[in-house]
């Protein structure tokens, strides 16, 4: 057995093809003991991280959508959202809601996409509803000291050609992402590791001289960097954001979770597109909607998403009521804000207006169409 496990501590050795975590723990297994199984429950749940980095900006993306969560204090663990009155709210540490999903217990929930792919082990059942909710990035990355026998190795290959590696003495790699380290070593072709399990403050690891290499998460790479440790070529495993996962059982067989699926999913698409996006406003004179179209679509910056918007403002003269000037309106990205401020003021445009968007909704929800045939349907 080339790749196999061993415990920092006390723990026995473990070859990776006997490692096997249930996906039900001793808590849920208690849990489903008090309360109805999964059959016999009726109301919705989704989990939500009850801690840590995800929490905050959960609560926050949640909000922005204007879902709030309305939750009495911070350590009770249900809480509901006023404007999804069928969703019962469940605040789970992020592997325990990749768990809950599996057991039945939860139909919905909001975690990293590592901690899906690390707990949820491939598993069927756990589908993918949005997979970029652009926050809580970080990447599943090998890292390595940057001096001694490591000095000149820079890729994942050259670490593996090794010689020091050998059935008697292999590479220890700590880790606590004891399923997809080994799975990636072996699609790697990697032979001659050891993984131990361990969490929190694994970039000591090495320097401690209890295991040559780590696989964590990496954000910043300050981590790294303060402990004289460093990725290399091929090394990532994972890239990793927050997503939504839901149960596929749910989906299909749980009354009303498609629906609120959907509407999730729905508002959380229009709220990321909007995001980055402003609506911009002007005045502007001339002598036709179209002879102001085509001076703003001279500038590069003023396209808009589709567009412009150009509307007649009228004046009464001579008692006549006639189109005094035209007002457009057009989205623009938050990066050309500057530049299109500029262009609408060299056309002639007056009295710019620049506000936020809050939502944009398209005509379907492209991930909707993906989930209902993911589910075959
Ligand atoms: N630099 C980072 N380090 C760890 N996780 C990160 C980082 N940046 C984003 N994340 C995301 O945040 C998630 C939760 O991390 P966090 O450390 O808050 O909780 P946790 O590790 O599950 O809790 P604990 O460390 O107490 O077990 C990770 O699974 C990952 O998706
Ligand atoms: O690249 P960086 O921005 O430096 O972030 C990476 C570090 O953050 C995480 O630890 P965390 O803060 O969650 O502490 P933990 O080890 O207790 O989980 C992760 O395990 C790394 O140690
Ligand atoms: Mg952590």
């Amino acid at each position: 057995m080339a790749v196999s496990m061993w415990g920092m501590a006390t723990q026995p050795r473990f070859s990776t093809m006997s490692f096997h975590i249930s996906f039900r723990s001793p808590i849920s297994r208690c849990y489903a003991s008090l309360s109805p199984s999964h059959s016999e429950r009726h109301g919705i749940r989704i989990g939500l991280p009850s801690k840590g980095r995800m929490s905050a900006d959960t609560l926050e993306l949640l909000k922005d959508c204007q879902l709030s969560v309305k939750q009495v204090n911070p350590r009770q663990y249900v809480a509901e959202i006023p404007q999804l009155p069928n969703l019962e709210v469940w605040f789970q540490r992020p592997k325990d809601i990749v768990r809950k999903l599996l057991s039945g217990d939860l139909d919905l929930g909001i975690v990293g996409l590592d901690t899906v792919s690390e707990y949820g082990r491939g598993a069927e059942d756990l589908i993918l509803v949005h997979e970029a909710l652009e926050y809580g990035d970080c990447h599943l990355s090998i890292a390595i000291p940057q001096y001694g026998i490591f000095e000149n190795i820079n890729s994942v290959k050259e670490l593996a050609q090794m010689p020091q590696w050998t059935e008697e003495r292999p590479l220890r790699v700590a880790t606590g992402f004891t399923y997809l380290g080994p799975k990636f070593m072996k699609e790697n072709g990697i032979k001659h590791v050891l993984f131990s399990s361990a969490d929190g403050a694994l970039e000591a690891a090495p320097a401690m001289g209890i295991a040559d290499a780590i696989l964590d998460l990496v954000s910043s790479g300050t981590t790294l960097r303060e402990n004289n440790l460093k990725e290399i070529e091929g090394g990532t495993v994972l890239e990793s954001q927050a997503v939504l996962v839901a149960s596929r059982k749910s989906l299909m067989q749980r009354k009303g979770v498609l629906e609120i699926t959907h509407e999730i999913l729905e508002r959380f698409e229009a709220h990321l597109r909007a995001i980055g996006q402003f609506t911009v406003t002007a005045n502007m004179r001339g002598s036709s909607a179209e002879d102001v179209a085509e001076r703003v679509l001279s500038q590069p910056s003023l396209s808009g998403l589709q567009g412009p918007t150009i509307s007649p403002v009228f004046c009464k003269r001579n008692g006549k009521v006639l189109p005094d000037y035209y007002a457009i309106v057009i989205c623009v990205p938050k990066k050309e804000l500057y530049k299109s401020v500029q262009q609408l003021r060299a056309i002639g445009g007056s009295g710019v207006l620049i506000s936020q968007l809050t939502y944009i909704f398209e005509e379907e929800t492209p991930r909707w169409r993906q989930l209902l045939s993911k589910l075959g349907m």
